[in-house]
């Protein structure tokens, strides 16, 4: 048993694990980490340096250098890569193009699993919730509460389009899809492993989707 409550949630692109994570840790008084931004600031870090990004070797000697730093309180998310402030340019496509291609390589993939062990350990609230791909089968596998959020490809679709310009929706659909498409092939993320709790929020709207969250970690408790 962990002193610090340990939640992990995993889930395909666009399932709603960053924004109800964070609600549920606000909610929770918890602390919140997103572990996807990580793996953007590596892939922001090698075309700011102009590192070919289908090159691993040269993917994994940027390692040596990576200043990497993130907030993990709700209320003050920010993503620094030494003093740069990279929150939002983590997000740009062009990032986003690449990112899977920086996560497959598995020297960066066991760096970075280390250094979310660190974030978690790194806590002064009594919990932390952590979202990515394999948070609950290899970063915090004996973590308090185990979830896999899910939510169909259509209804992923509709809600990411919701945030953009009707231009760019069908373009970004089919981005979310390639991407999963990709990622699975590191870790599954689609199949909830043993022990693990699915909650489907294909029906469920962001309210009900947090509430169902912090229900769930106050009876893993
Ligand atoms: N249950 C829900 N009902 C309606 N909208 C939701 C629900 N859950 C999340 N959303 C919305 O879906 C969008 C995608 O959510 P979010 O960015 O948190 O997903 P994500 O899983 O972190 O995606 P990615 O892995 O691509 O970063 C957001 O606009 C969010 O507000
Ligand atoms: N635990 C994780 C988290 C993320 N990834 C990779 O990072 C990409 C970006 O993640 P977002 O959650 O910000 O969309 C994602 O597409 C994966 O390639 C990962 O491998 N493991």
């Amino acid at each position: 048993m962990n002193a610090t409550t340990v939640v992990a949630i995993d889930g395909p692109a666009g399932s709603g694990k960053s924004s109800v994570s964070r609600a549920a840790a606000r909610a929770l008084g918890f602390s919140y980490q997103d572990t996807g931004a990580a793996y953007r600031a590596l892939a922001w870090t090698a075309l700011d340096r102009e590192v070919d990004t289908e090159n691993p070797a040269e993917l994994v000697a940027l390692l040596a250098d990576f200043p990497y730093s993130i907030g993990i309180h709700p209320d003050d998310y920010f993503v620094r890569v030494g003093a740069v402030d990279v929150t939002e340019a983590i997000r740009e496509p062009r990032v986003t193009a690449v990112v899977s291609a920086v996560a497959r390589v598995p020297e960066v993939r066991s760096f970075l699993v280390e250094l979310f062990r660190s974030v978690i350990r790194s806590t002064d609230r009594p919990g932390i919730i952590v979202e990515g791909r394999d948070i609950t089968t290899v970063v915090a596998p004996d973590a308090n509460a185990r979830i896999l959020l899910t939510a169909t490809e259509e209804a992923r679709m509709a809600r990411r389009s919701a945030e953009l310009s009707t231009e760019s929706a069908a373009k970004t659909a089919q981005q979310l899809s390639s991407r999963d498409a990709q990622d699975s092939k590191v870790v599954d993320f689609m199949n909830a492993a043993d022990g693990v709790v699915t909650i489907d929020s294909t029906e469920l709207d962001f309210d009900q989707t947090v509430q169902a969250v912090v229900d769930l970690v106050r009876t893993s408790d």
